[in-house]
C-alpha cells in the first residue's frame, strides 16, 4: 500500500505555523478542562491512535488517510473518547479547508507536546483524506492495557519500533489521565499531568500496589495512593529489556526528550512516503514568538 505525501498547493511553513498557533491558543483558553489536565493528553493520544494502527510488514494503517472516523476503525474500543480531541480540532478543518484530517490530528499532538514544555517534534505535512474501505484498519491494532511486557514488545515491533523507542513513546503517559468512561481505568495522575516531563519514569521506579476497587486491575502509588499505572506501564519495569531505558530516562530528562522526539516524529509518519530530502518543519512555541 503506497501512501505518498502530497502538500496542498502553495502551502508552506508559515501556513502550518498559523494552524499551530490557533491550536495552541485554544489549548491556552481551556487549561481548566478535565480537572486541570487541559487538552494536552487528549491531543497527544489522538495523534498516537491515528498512527498506531500501522503494520510494517504490509505498510497498512497509520495516520495518512485520517481513517479513524470510518468504521470499523471508529468502533475500536481502544479509540473510546477520542472524539473529544477530534471535536476540539474540527473548527480548524473549517478555517483551513486545505488541511487534511491526518495532518490536523498529528499536528495537534505536536502542539500539545511542545506547548506543555516537551521537546521540539519535527513534522511534515502531506497526509490525504481518503475514503477507501480497504485502507481502513481493522480494530485490534492498538494496545490493550491489561497485557504483559511481551505483548507490548511485539505490538511495537509490528510498527517497527525497538525496545528503547517503545519505552520512550510510552513516556507520553506523563500527560493527561485515564477516564473510566473511556477505558475503564481510573485517573488521576496528579499536578504534573499538564506538563511534558520524565515524571512518568521517576514515579514508575517508586513503590506501587494493586488498587483495591471493583474496576479493572490497575496500580496506585504506595506513598499517596493518588497516582496510577496501567498493567502495561508496570510491564516496563518488570521486563529486563525495558527497565534499563526506564532508569536512563528517569535519570536524564534531556535523553528522554531526544529519544521521544525522534520516536514520536517517526510514529506520526509511519507508512508515509515523502519526497527525497523533504525537510521537516520545526515549529516555534507561542513563547518563542512573543520575544
Ligand atoms: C502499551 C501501550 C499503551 C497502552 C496500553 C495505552 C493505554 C492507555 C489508556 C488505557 C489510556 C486511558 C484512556 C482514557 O481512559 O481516556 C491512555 C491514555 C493516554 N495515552 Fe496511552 N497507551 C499506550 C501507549 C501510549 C503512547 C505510545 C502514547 C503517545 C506517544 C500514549 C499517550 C497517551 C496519553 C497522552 C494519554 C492521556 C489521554 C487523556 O488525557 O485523555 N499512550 N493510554
Ligand atoms: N496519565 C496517564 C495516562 C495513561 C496511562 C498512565 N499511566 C500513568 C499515567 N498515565
Amino acid at each position: 500500500v503506497i501512501k505518498i505525501a502530497q502538500v496542498p498547493e502553495g502551502k508552506g511553513f508559515e501556513d502550518y505555523q498559523n494552524v499551530y498557533n490557533d491550536i495552541a491558543a485554544k489549548i491556552e483558553d481551556n487549561l481548566d478542562f478535565d480537572g486541570g489536565a487541559g487538552y494536552y493528553g487528549q491531543l497527544v493520544r489522538l495523534s498516537w491512535h491515528t498512527s498506531g494502527t500501522y503494520t510494517k510488514s504490509d505498510n497498512t494503517g497509520g495516520s495518512y488517510g485520517g481513517t479513524m472516523i470510518y468504521s470499523p476503525e471508529s468502533f475500536d474500543g481502544e479509540n473510546a473518547g477520542l472524539a473529544v480531541g477530534r471535536d476540539f480540532l474540527i473548527e480548524f478543518k473549517d478555517k483551513y479547508p486545505w488541511i487534511s484530517r491526518g495532518d490536523l490530528w498529528t499536528l495537534g499532538g505536536v502542539v500539545a507536546v511542545q506547548e506543555s514544555g516537551g521537546p521540539k517534534i519535527p513534522w511534515r505535512p502531506g497526509r490525504k483524506d481518503i475514503y477507501d474501505r480497504a485502507t481502513v484498519p481493522e480494530p485490534g491494532k492498538l494496545p490493550d492495557a491489561s497485557k504483559d511486557g511481551k505483548y507490548v514488545r511485539d505490538l511495537f515491533k509490528r510498527m517497527g519500533f525497538n525496545d528503547r523507542e517503545t519505552v520512550a513513546l510510552i513516556g507520553a503517559h506523563c500527560l493527561g489521565k485515564c477516564h473510566t468512561y473511556n477505558s475503564g481505568y481510573d485517573g488521576p495522575w496528579g499536578p504534573s499531568f499538564n506538563m511534558f516531563t520524565n515524571d512518568f519514569y521517576v514515579r514508575l521506579l517508586g513503590g506501587w500496589h494493586v488498587k483495591k476497587w471493583d474496576g479493572k486491575k490497575q496500580y496506585e502509588d504506595d506513598e499517596t495512593n493518588s497516582f496510577m499505572m496501567l498493567p502495561t506501564d508496570m510491564a516496563l519495569k518488570e521486563e529486563s529489556y525495558f527497565i534499563k531505558y526506564v532508569k536512563e530516562y528517569a535519570k536524564d530528562q534531556d535523553l528522554f526528550f531526544k529519544d521521544f522526539s525522534k520516536a514520536y516524529s517517526t510514529l506520526l509518519e509511519l507508512g508515509i512516503s515523502y519526497p527525497r530530502g523533504s525537510k521537516p518543519f520545526i515549529f516555534k512555541t507561542v513563547d518563542e514568538q512573543e520575544e
